[in-house]
């Protein structure tokens, strides 16, 4: 099976895309009055903390093992530790997510909470409410037409990008939050020069996010110089105590 790009990819990632192109939409269309991720951004900054979305990852292709603690206790414990927003997965089959999982971590926390997920088609933004929503572009034929969509929703639609011509295709697509995937999603290999590489190339005016892979305060450090607003960090946050994990990096 091929990308958008019609680049072949890790079996892992085929059978996680092969998923996504099966399941339904929702019935309904969303409309949501989402919280400001630009705000929980000022926020943490105006407090010096490092603006960090820890994310809420029970199991991954990736990972040994599996967390299955309660998703608003994992939430608080990650805001206490000073999480400026949340990333849950929903994806099930692959990441052990849920669309309940979502809706008790939105209920349970006053930061915005990002939808992490594998979505192919516009119906499928109608699963559940969020304040972001990711989009990959490698896996989207029509950007624009799925940036637009959510936008219209009211979601505030975080790109994902591995490469310059993916970055490309965010801009071509205006989008205004892009995040920058230090894990090649063909290999699944993690590479943090992935960022460094591709961050000059963004313009100041959009919001840049650092993915995968952040696992010291070194890595926070380096991904911040080489011009991260914000940090993405799962498997590092979900192994061991949470709020202290958070809290590391979050005062790095
Ligand atoms: O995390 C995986 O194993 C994975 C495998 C296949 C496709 C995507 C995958 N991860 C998605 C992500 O983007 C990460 O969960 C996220 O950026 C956090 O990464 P990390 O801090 O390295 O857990």
């Amino acid at each position: 099976m091929m990308d958008a790009n019609g680049e072949e990819l890790a079996p892992a990632v085929r059978s996680i895309l092969s998923a996504a192109r099966e399941r339904a939409g929702g019935d309904e269309r969303v409309s949501v009055d989402a919280r400001s991720f630009s705000a929980a951004l000022a926020d943490a900054e105006a407090d010096g903390r490092v603006p960090v979305i820890a994310e809420m990852k029970p199991t991954s292709p990736t990972t040994e093992g599996r967390r299955d603690d309660d998703p608003v206790e994992l939430a608080q414990a990650m805001v206490s530790g000073g999480a400026a927003a949340l990333s849950v997965l929903t994806e099930p089959e692959h990441f052990g997510g849920s669309m309940a999982a979502l809706e008790r971590v939105r209920d349970a926390v006053d930061v915005p909470v990002l939808r992490k997920d594998f979505i192919v088609e516009e119906a499928q933004l109608d699963l559940v409410e969020s304040d972001l929503v990711l989009l990959i572009a490698r896996f989207v034929d029509d950007l624009p037409g799925l940036v637009t969509a959510a936008e219209d929703r009211g979601f505030q639609p975080l790109v994902e990008v591995h490469t310059r011509a993916e970055l490309d295709r965010a801009l071509a697509a205006d989008a205004d939050l892009i995040g920058v995937n230090n894990r090649d999603l063909g290999q699944l290999e993690v590479d943090l020069d992935t960022f460094e590489s591709i961050a000059p190339h963004v313009p100041e005016d959009v919001t840049l996010i650092a993915e995968s892979g952040i696992g010291s305060v070194a890595d926070v450090r380096r991904m911040r110089e080489a011009g991260a607003d914000a940090l993405l960090i799962g498997s590092a946050i979900m192994d061991g105590d949470v709020t202290d994990n958070v809290r590391q990096f979050t005062t790095a």
